[in-house]
């Protein structure tokens, strides 16, 4: 059962065990100065402004140089393993091959392991478009596919991201702003669902909020990297 906490720093409510930093906020992500009595999602971690916009951008144009697969109805890039969302696994070696991971993922991936986010560097990296009106349906990442910690960032626009708890119904409504990073461990990436809404907008403090072209970039280790 989570626990029930609210705390505000200054003038925002930040959920306890989550929020890093307050950070800045971004335009078109206030959704985050909602007062909201904050749900604790074990194992998540929220951390504004983990790159700076310089970086985001720099980020941006490398992913928008290389080829988009539009499969879903959200374009996609795999990076070092194709994931199979129908069958839910990792393609093999010998099945169609992912484009190794870029410089610019390589370089991410050995931050995360040098500040302690991830214990090894990631082998898989996804990254995943949402135009307005697009979203992600609630999941929890590949249990038999990835290893314990997932880390997404942000880029360009925010959203609200829905983690709801599939025993007691508990939900939290977490804003992503560009540049943010999310981890999920533990419970947050093992027991709770994540999910963003398929919705052109989000509710924020002085009403909707538009939602613009969201890029996310998500990193995960292989449970048999050798496959
Ligand atoms: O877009 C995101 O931030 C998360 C995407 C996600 O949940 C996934 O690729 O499994
Ligand atoms: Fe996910």
């Amino acid at each position: 059962m989570p626990r029930l906490a609210c705390e505000s720093v200054a003038g925002l409510a930040t959920v306890r065990g989550m929020s890093e930093t307050p950070g800045q906020l971004s335009p078109g992500v206030d959704a985050i100065s909602r007062p909201q009595p904050s749900v604790v999602v074990p194992g998540l971690r929220y951390i504004a402004d983990w790159l700076t916009p310089g970086a985001c951008q720099a980020l941006l144009s490398d992913i928008d140089a290389a080829a988009w697969s539009a499969r879903l109805k959200r374009r996609v890039q795999h990076y070092g393993h194709r994931y199979d969302y129908g069958r839910r696994s990792v393609a093999g070696h010998q099945q169609e091959a992912a484009p190794p991971l870029p410089e610019w993922a390589r370089r991410t991936a050995a931050r995360l392991v040098r500040e302690g986010r991830m214990d090894r560097e990631a082998e898989q990296v996804i990254v995943n478009e949402y135009q307005p009106g697009q979203g992600i349906s609630a999941h929890v990442d590949c249990l038999p596919c990835f290893g314990p910690v997932i880390a997404a960032i942000s880029l360009v626009s925010g959203c609200l991201m829905d983690f709801t708890h599939p025993e007691d119904g508990a939900k939290l409504a977490v804003p992503l702003a560009p540049g943010s990073l999310l981890v999920m461990s533990g419970p947050a990436r093992y027991t709770w669902r994540h999910a963003i809404a398929a919705r052109k907008s989000d509710p924020g403090t002085t009403g909707r909020i538009p939602r613009g072209r969201r890029v996310s970039v998500t990193f995960r280790t292989l449970l048999h990297p050798d496959q």
